[in-house]
């Protein structure tokens, strides 16, 4: 199926680099689950236990954050597609706790960093973690002796920070930079490694993610900056971001960074929304969102959220000023316009490239 000119509808999910893989999954060695059409990956990485499959459930399957202490070993490779849109078009490769990319023969691991990945090693903060920054230089090193690593962004999730207070944050957080960044050097490895402090209990993870997310469609993201930026300035909104409604990841701003404060606040905003939808909509209702979804909340210190629904999971969350809602019909214009702008570039971006 190929995309026409004239379609209204974006697809959900576009193929974007079909190519074929050249050994089949590790957990699928009979080849049936052939995926013959090779998305962006997401490969998490990390000892055992440090909290792998339960950023996976939380994020794509939400599961709550307490049902993750049920969760068992992972003891082999697990991958699963979670495309949602144009933007989460990518496939997650869970490694067991034990797996060395490279160490063992019979588990060559080495295919899968083929293509486009974000590699994302997992580190437990709250266990000694000696052995998982050990585990990091090793996997980097092993990469580039294959010279893998080019092609590879990298991140390291200081993960489990729920327990740690905000000093001891900061203190692992710069320790485990210098560690890391001093063994790699000594190695000869330069690299520009990308460090997070996560938990699966409140919205850093959803927030990580979502910078991962972003290096995965560089061609696409400073385009929707410079879309985003066109409505914030004539609206005098203070900031608007792009959110895939299913996981909460933002997959685009305004050219400027989105303060956590500022993040977790239109999470909420989703989550009420969400919330009162999920009271109200009837049985039938398949979606909370359609395109004439709208709302907004009105803060006491004169700031108000306001969600527009544009397509396919995606929403808009905008920040402004209540003095701003004066030109509310201008608001409605330009985000119309944005909604064109959107459709335009995506159509023309995955013009005749076939859709799923
Ligand atoms: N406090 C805290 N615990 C977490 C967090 N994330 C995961 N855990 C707990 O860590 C334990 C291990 O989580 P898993 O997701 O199974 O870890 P894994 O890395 O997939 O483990 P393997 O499959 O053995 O490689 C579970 O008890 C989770 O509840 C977090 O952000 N904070």
């Amino acid at each position: 199926m190929y995309v026409d000119d004239d379609d209204d509808q974006i697809p959900n999910s576009y193929s974007q680099r079909p190519q074929v893989l050249n050994t089949p999954p590790l957990d699928d060695p009979e080849g049936e689950d052939d995926i013959t059409d090779v998305k962006p990956k997401i490969l998490l990485f990390g000892l055992r236990r440090s909290g792998k499959t339960s950023i996976r459930k939380v994020v794509f399957h939400k599961m709550s954050a307490n049902e993750t202490i049920f969760l068992e070993s992972t003891t082999k490779l697990e991958h699963e597609d979670v495309s949602r849109n144009c933007f989460i078009d990518y496939v997650i490769y869970d490694f067991p706790g034990q797996a060395d990319a490279f160490e063992d023969s019979a588990m060559d691991y080495s295919h899968i960093f083929e293509g486009k990945c974000a590699l994302i090693f997992v580190i437990d903060v709250l266990e000694e973690y000696k052995d998982a920054l050990d585990k990091i230089v090793m996997t980097l090193v092993g990469l580039d002796n294959k010279r893998l690593l080019d092609n590879i962004e990298v991140f390291v999730f200081i993960h489990k920070v729920d327990g740690l207070s905000d000093d001891q944050r900061a203190e692992a957080l710069k320790d485990i930079n210098f560690k890391v960044n001093d063994e790699l050097s000594e190695a000869g490895i330069q690299i520009n490694l990308k460090t997070q402090l996560t938990s699966v209990y409140d919205y850093s993870i959803f927030e990580a993610l979502s910078i991962v997310g972003q290096k995965l469609i560089p061609e696409l993201l400073s385009t929707f900056e410079a879309l985003l930026n066109a409505l914030k300035e004539p609206c005098g909104m203070d900031r608007v971001l792009l959110f895939d409604v299913a996981t909460k990841c933002y997959i685009a701003t305004d050219t400027e960074s989105v303060p956590t404060n500022k993040y977790e606040m239109c999470c909420d905003m989703l989550d009420l929304v969400a919330d009162v939808s999920n009271i109200y909509t009837t049985p039938e209702c398949f979606s909370f969102y359609d395109s004439k979804s709208f709302s907004s909340v009105h803060l006491d210190n004169g700031t108000v959220i306001l969600t527009k629904y544009i397509c396919n999971n995606l929403t808009l969350v905008c920040l402004l000023q209540d003095s701003c809602l004066a030109e509310l019909g201008l608001i409605e214009y330009n985000i119309a316009k944005f909604s064109q702008g959107m459709d335009d570039v995506l159509k023309s971006h995955f013009k005749r490239k076939p859709v799923k």
